[in-house]
This record gives structure tokens, C-alpha cells and sequence, in this order.
């Protein structure tokens, strides 16, 4: 460095540091909590390294506005305090048992104190050396450091005075809520000491990583914490994500834009209840309680960071989730159907992907057509053709229509549905399976008998009349008799039907529009029922105005119970021709002049 260069120490203005903390970085005030106790399970978990039979524990007292939270772990030394404690982002949680054991890594973590506290005063005895150390942080980034007399006891007591917006936070019931909230996993003894008394509110050992504990107390545990009495329960696992945890089934319907949530422990301390990139999406219909020692947080410590470990423990998970649904498929027959007949949603999402869930569950799966609700294995018996359709639009359609027809139509509308689908095809070269469209139902029905000119005119006017509509007529013959007449339009005649109706209006993209318009053969169609005695009377009708509204509200009434929108100008021919009908129909009542 030249001699005019003089080098300047980076400051840190700690009242911005603690804003940026307080509201970008943590979700919520009570985050102090989670801190304090992962300090002292960290400490403790070093002091446990020295000696492994040492018992730890960690003891929270009350008084007044005054929290003070102890541990009996390793305690810091005065260079310690100068060192880890008065340097931001600095943490002693280095190294081997660092990365296995301890859940602090980032060094800002006795910061978020500062939010609801103004002062942060430690008080510690080391276990290497016979000396006791105050420290005191400021909010204003300054700190003092004190020699004390010898504490009674190696450990760490952090004292906090709470600021009078946060004093709720300091009250015993709210204190007791966030440890039980955040640290309930902790495999550490928490108690509670008001004045004289004790209470022990966590004993370290949680039910649900006791591999001893039976499906009931899982159950049960499962009822306290989500406040659902729930289907069954499995146990997951993972080696790689070094992850254990319960699932427990849901015992109703989840909507799928729902959030799901779960609890997610980090080397046993809470963490998230967002699970959304470690468990994929057909798994919706669990609640999971996880732990994972291997799963790195962000720095907010309110989520899992997106690495290899991440992908791989998920693809684990995702084998627990199929054993289990093996499992019962072999031991619980009951229980399987119930899960399947309340999640097939999901359950057949997991068959789309997979073809040993597909092969074992395929009998099984509900599937919705125009017979109804049907499972796989019912349609396999009753029926050698089944038609599906990945158009919502056309499945409503065809439902109404191909009742007649005795024809089985599956509603494939579903995202996954005609991959799951497809998968079928390909296991069973026996049947005959084949997309179906409004259209080819419409080819199915029987043709009209011609006897002379009457149907072949007949089509010709209405078609003169429905061409402002965007549609075509035809004849034909169908079940039951008393409808009179059929909209059918596939997907793509209604989109080319509503780029008529907007290229007609005063749209600025209209004369463009106009170029994409489909040509004759993917026009909708009215069709008529020659079996109809209404339409039998239309044939034969002489009066050119009445002809146009008959068919006019037959076009509009089709639509109507087609349950398809219906226009401006729809709607006025529709009124238009009514009008007549009452003029007509009072016509022979009114008084002759
Ligand atoms: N109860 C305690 N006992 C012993 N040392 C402690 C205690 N609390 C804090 N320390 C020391 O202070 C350092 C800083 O603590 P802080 O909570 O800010 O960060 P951290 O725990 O290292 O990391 P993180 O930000 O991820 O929580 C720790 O690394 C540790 O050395």
C-alpha cells in the first residue's frame, strides 16, 4: 500500500443490522426464542462431545419483564466472548461436529435478541477455565465485558429486558407457546422456574422419532399437533437427508391450491411448515412431521436450501410414500380403499409416473364418466371399447349426448389424466382404448330417412339462418325423442365460433382475427331430431318469419342446455323471436275492430 493510501475498517451500523433482521430476514419477532434455544442445545451438544454421558439442560425463568434463558453447556471463556460473541457473523460452530451436530453456522443468530430486547446481557463459565464473564451488547453496536465472581455452575445464562412493545413476548404462557412451538423435537430437557416453581414442559424424547412408539401414540401426537384425527400413519426415512419422520393421511378431500403443512426440524429444531420442494406434489394428501440432520437452511433459517442432499432425500421419500401404499395393498385392503376413494386425485397422479403404482393400483382407480363413477377394474369388466377425452369442454358435452349411446366415456380433462391413460393403453393390448371428440358421437347417430326433398330443404334454410351464429344443420335420428335438437361443437369449432363473434364486433385485432378463422368442417353444428314431432312440424312450415324464430330459439335453447355462453347477439335473436311467438299466440285472442 502507498504511504498517501490509508486503509478504514468496514462499520456496521447495528440499528439498520437490526431492522434488516427484524423485517426482511425473519418472519416473526419470536424468532429470539428459536436462538436462545439453539445456543444452548449447541453448547450443550459441544459439552456432550467431551463427555458423552453428560446430561444437559436447559431452564428458562421469569422475572417481570425479565428472561433469562440457562444452559449447562460449554460456556465461553473472556477471549471466547471478544471473539464469537462481539463479532457479528463470526460463530465458534466450525468444523466436523459443526457440520454433524450443531444446528447454528451463520454467527447472526443472538442478533434477533436485540429486536425485542435493548440490551443482551451473557453471563458464562467456561468449561476450561475457572472464570466467570459478563458481556453486555448494546442496540447502538457498543458492548462491555466484565470479570465476575465464579458462577456455581459451567454454563451460559443469556438475560433479556424486554422493550414495551414486545412484553407480551415475555409472559410465561407466550414463552412457553414458541419453545414448544419451535423446539418440541429438541433432544434436551426445557423447564420453566416463576418464582417457585418448576415446570418441565419438554423431556427431549418426542414421540414420533421413538422407534418404539406404537401406530396409536403416533396417532395421537398426530391429533395434538394438527388438530385432525387422521386416516393412518407411516413412518419416512431417508439416508442420504439423514431423515426421519411420521406421514400421517388426511381424512378428507385436500384441494389441491391449498397449502399444505407440514413441520420441518432441522437437527431436531423447528424450521419451516413448507415442505413444497422436498415433498412432490402428489404426496398433498400427508401431513408430515420431519427431522433431517443433512438438509441445509437458507440464513433465514424459515426454509430448506435447494442442493443435491435436497433432490436426493426426495427421491427417497418418495419410495417410503410407494411402500407404504404396497404395504397396504398387501395388509390393509380397507384402509388402502379409503385413501384411494378420498385421494385418487393424487394417487393416480403418482400412477401417471409410475408403472409398478400403476400396475398394483389400476383395478382400483376411480375414474368419472358418463356412466358415472367407475373404477378401472369395473370398466375392464364391462366394457372391451372405452373412449376418454382430455377436453373438459367436449366431456360435458359428450356426457349429455352419448348417454343414448351406451357408450363409455372417461372424463380425462385431469393435467395427469391422459398420461395416466396412455400407461393404460400400453399395459392392456387388449382392450380398445380411443380419444374421443363431440363430433364422431355426432357421426354415430342414425341417419335420418329421406324420403323426398323436405329434409334436404329443410337443412338449407336452417342453415341460411344459422349462419349468423356460426353454424351448421343437420338431420338425424336420436334417443330420447321429446329433444329436439343437439349443439355439438368440438374444442376448437367453439374457439373458432367465438374468433367469428370477435372478429364481428368493434375489435381493433378484428381484421386480423379474421384471418385465423377455421374453415367449414370444424363449424358447430345444430343437430336436429327427426324423431322430434316439433321438428317434423318445422319441416313442413310455409311462413319464412316464423320459420326464423322457431329455429332461432332452437339454436338458442340447445345452447342453454348445452350450458354454453350465450351471447349479445344470441340472446337478442332469442328475444326477438319470442316477442313474435306472443304476438302471434295473442293474435286470434285480441278484440276484431
Ligand atoms: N449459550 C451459549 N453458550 C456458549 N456459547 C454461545 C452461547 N450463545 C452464543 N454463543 C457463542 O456466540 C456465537 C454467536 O452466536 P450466534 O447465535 O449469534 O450465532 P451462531 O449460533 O454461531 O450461528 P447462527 O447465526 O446460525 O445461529 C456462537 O457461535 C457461540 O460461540
Amino acid at each position: 500500500m502507498e504511504d498517501n493510501q490509508k486503509q478504514y475498517q468496514f462499520q456496521v451500523n447495528m440499528k439498520g443490522m437490526i431492522e434488516l433482521l427484524s423485517e426482511h430476514i425473519y418472519s416473526s419477532p419470536t424468532v429470539f426464542i428459536r436462538e436462545l434455544l439453539q445456543n444452548g442445545m449447541d453448547a450443550v451438544t459441544m459439552r456432550k462431545g467431551i463427555d458423552p454421558t453428560f446430561i444437559g439442560q436447559i431452564t428458562v425463568t421469569f422475572n417481570g419483564d425479565q428472561l433469562i434463558f440457562q444452559d449447562n453447556g460449554i460456556g465461553l471463556t473472556q477471549d471466547d466472548v471478544h471473539q464469537f460473541l462481539s463479532v457479528i457473523g463470526q460463530s465458534s460452530k466450525r468444523g466436523e461436529l459443526a457440520d454433524k451436530d450443531l444446528i447454528g453456522k451463520f454467527g447472526i443468530g443472538l442478533l434477533s435478541c436485540l429486536v425485542v430486547s435493548e440490551t443482551i446481557v451473557v453471563e458464562t463459565r467456561s468449561l476450561y477455565k475457572e472464570e466467570s464473564v459478563r458481556w453486555i451488547g448494546h442496540a447502538d453496536g457498543t458492548y462491555d465485558v466484565e470479570q465476575i465472581d465464579l458462577l456455581p455452575e459451567i454454563g451460559t445464562k443469556v438475560i433479556l429486558n424486554a422493550k414495551r412493545a414486545w412484553r407480551t413476548l415475555f409472559k410465561k404462557s407466550e414463552v412457553k407457546e414458541n419453545i414448544l412451538f419451535y423446539g418440541s423435537a429438541l433432544p434436551i430437557a426445557v423447564s420453566l422456574v416463576e418464582e417457585d416453581t418448576t415446570e418441565l414442559i419438554l423431556d427431549g424424547n418426542p414421540v414420533w422419532l421413538d422407534p418404539e412408539s406404537s401406530k396409536e401414540d403416533l396417532l395421537h401426537y398426530g391429533k395434538e399437533v394438527f388438530k385432525t384425527k387422521f386416516l393412518d400413519v407411516f413412518r419416512l426415512e431417508s439416508t442420504t437427508g439423514e431423515l426421519q419422520g411420521v406421514a400421517y393421511i388426511i381424512p378428507n378431500k385436500v384441494n389441491s391450491s391449498s397449502t399444505k403443512e407440514h413441520k420441518i426440524f432441522l437437527k431436531r429444531m423447528y424450521l419451516c411448515d413448507q415442505a413444497t420442494n422436498l415433498l412432490p406434489e402428489w404426496t398433498s394428501f400427508v401431513r408430515c412431521i420431519i427431522n433431517s440432520n443433512a438438509l441445509q437452511p437458507t440464513a433465514s433459517r424459515e426454509s430448506l436450501m435447494n442442493n443435491t442432499v435436497l433432490q436426493e432425500t426426495k427421491k427417497e421419500l418418495s419410495e417410503c410414500f410407494k411402500d407404504y401404499l404396497k404395504t397396504l395393498s398387501l395388509t390393509n385392503i380397507d384402509v388402502l380403499e379409503k385413501i384411494i376413494s378420498i385421494h385418487h386425485i393424487y394417487i393416480k397422479s403418482l400412477a401417471a409416473i409410475d408403472t409398478e403404482i400403476m400396475k398394483m393400483f389400476e383395478d382400483y382407480l376411480p375414474f368419472e364418466t358418463n356412466q358415472g363413477l367407475m373404477s378401472f377394474g369395473m370398466i375392464k369388466e364391462s366394457y372391451r371399447e372405452i373412449y376418454y377425452t382430455p377436453s373438459l369442454d367436449d366431456y360435458r358435452q359428450i356426457r349429455r349426448i352419448a348417454g343414448s349411446q351406451k357408450k363409455l366415456v372417461i372424463n380425462a380433462a385431469y393435467s395427469y389424466e391422459t398420461d395416466l391413460i396412455d400407461k393404460i393403453k400400453r399395459l392392456n393390448s387388449d382392450l380398445i382404448i380411443e380419444k374421443i371428440a363431440p363430433n364422431d358421437i355426432l357421426q354415430e347417430f342414425e341417419a335420418a330417412i329421406v324420403k323426398d326433398d323436405t329434409i334436404h330443404e329443410f337443412v338449407n334454410k336452417a342453415n341460411a339462418v344459422l349462419k349468423k351464429h356460426y353454424c351448421k344443420a343437420e338431420v338425424k335420428r336420436f334417443e330420447p325423442k321429446d329433444t329436439t335438437a343437439i349443439y355439438i361443437a368440438n374444442e376448437d369449432a367453439l374457439s373458432s365460433k367465438n374468433i367469428q363473434s370477435l372478429s364481428e364486433s368493434a375489435n381493433p385485432f378484428a381484421s386480423t382475427l379474421k384471418h385465423f378463422k377455421k374453415q367449414e368442417e370444424v363449424m358447430p353444428t345444430l343437430c336436429f331430431n327427426q324423431q322430434n314431432e316439433l321438428v317434423e312440424k318445422i319441416m313442413v312450415i310455409d311462413d319464412q318469419e316464423l320459420f326464423e324464430a322457431l329455429i332461432n330459439v332452437l339454436y338458442v335453447q340447445s345452447l342453454m342446455l348445452g350450458g354454453y355462453t350465450i351471447n349479445k347477439r344470441e340472446m337478442d335473436t332469442f328475444n326477438d323471436a319470442l316477442y313474435q311467438f306472443m304476438i302471434l299466440g295473442m293474435s286470434s285472442f285480441l278484440p276484431k275492430i
